[in-house]
């Protein structure tokens, strides 16, 4: 797979799928950082619609996002659990990195709800009764398809 022809460009990405289909994508912006990588909202140059959280990580360490695909990979059409579509491999400033295409959530992690504008680090009861349901309506998903601690 020969990803080194890549655009290098800060904003613009082109990936290539393990099948050997290319996407470019514009990065709209940085939204966090977690343990595994970056993510930044994304939008496919040939689809404006499209929005997605892209995760990134230099290629060499991402047998932790690698992972995380496969297991994402597996609750594919879980209305409670965050849909990841695929992953590619792309060229920036000269390095290989490793990418997922994820769901985008407006807004963002159940964290950066509470701290948000619309909650001020407090969320009432009845809304929390419903992020509370949709978690386990989440988990309840996740046992549904056999997921154990021991895989990750
Ligand atoms: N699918 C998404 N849609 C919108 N924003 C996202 C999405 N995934 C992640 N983010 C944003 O990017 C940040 C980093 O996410 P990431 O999943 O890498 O780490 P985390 O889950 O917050 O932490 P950790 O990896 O340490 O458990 C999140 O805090 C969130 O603000």
């Amino acid at each position: 797979m020969d990803v080194s022809s890549c655009e290098n460009d800060d904003h613009v990405v082109e990936g290539v799928s393990k099948y050997g289909t290319t996407l470019k994508w514009f990065k709209v912006k940085f939204l966090g950082k977690g343990s595994f990588g970056v993510v930044h909202q994304v939008m496919p140059l040939e689809n404006n619609n499209k929005v997605y959280a892209v995760k990134s990580c230099a290629d060499e360490y991402s047998s932790s996002l690698r992972k995380e695909a496969e297991i994402l990979k597996r609750f594919i059409f879980c209305h409670h659990v965050v849909q990841c579509s695929g992953d590619m491999l792309s060229v920036e400033h000269g390095r290989r990195v490793f990418n997922i295409f994820l769901e985008f959530a407006a807004s963002g992690t159940l964290l950066d709800l509470i701290y948000n504008k619309k909650y001020g680090g407090k969320i009432p009861e009845s809304d929390a009764r419903c992020y509370a349901r949709m978690v386990v309506k989440g988990l309840l998903e996740i046992h549904e398809r056999g997921l154990t601690t021991d895989e990750f």
